[in-house]
């Protein structure tokens, strides 16, 4: 669990990392299914993680639920003497698939906490929809029990001096 802001509000992100190895695979399948983002993490001094990033996508497609958002990360960044890939292959391979693509490194935190920052963004983004609906309901729920409890209000004065009247 972390704590991170976003436009100013506080949001509590449940972060889970997947074993990459081939045999937790089924495991790993059954967090797809509870994500709201993902992050498809390459190692870029690592030409064979580049290249199995395609099968990650499909899996997400496949197990993880629709809207879901992804991002694609080359970690490793600072291992700038044992790059194998090129930052225009994540660049493209990004575009490709409609991801964001940050270059990050555990090590030195670099764009650690913007890649974090971005993935809630999306998700906050794709759920607004729903939020505003659900705020919507409740105000109008509010706004009609409120109704309720002004008719079942017991006469009032301006109510009892009509009364006179009649
Ligand atoms: N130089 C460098 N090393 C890193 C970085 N991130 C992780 N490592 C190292 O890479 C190795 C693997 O890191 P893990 O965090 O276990 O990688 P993982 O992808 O979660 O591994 P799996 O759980 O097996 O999929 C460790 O030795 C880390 O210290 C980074 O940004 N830079």
């Amino acid at each position: 669990m972390k704590t991170i802001e976003v436009d100013g509000i506080k949001v509590r992100i449940q972060i889970w990392d997947t074993a990459g190895q081939e045999r937790y695979q089924t495991i790993t399948k059954q967090y797809y299914r509870r994500a709201q983002g993902i992050f498809l993490v390459y190692d870029i001094s690592s030409e064979r993680s580049y290249q199995h990033i395609m099968k990650w996508v499909s899996d997400v497609d496949e197990y993880a639920p629709e809207g879901v958002q992804k991002i694609l990360i080359g970690n490793k960044a600072d291992e700038e003497q044992k790059r194998q890939v090129g930052r225009e292959q994540g660049q493209q391979l990004a575009k490709e698939y409609g991801m964001d693509f940050y270059e990050t490194s555990a090590c030195t935190n670099l764009n650690i906490k913007e890649s974090f920052t971005r993935l809630t963004e999306l998700v906050l983004q794709a759920h607004r929809k729903e939020l505003d609906g659900l705020r919507t309901r409740a105000s109008n729920e509010l706004a009609l029990a409120e109704l309720e409890e002004e008719e079942g209000k017991p006469e009032g004065p301006a109510n009892s001096s009509k009364a006179c009247w009649c």
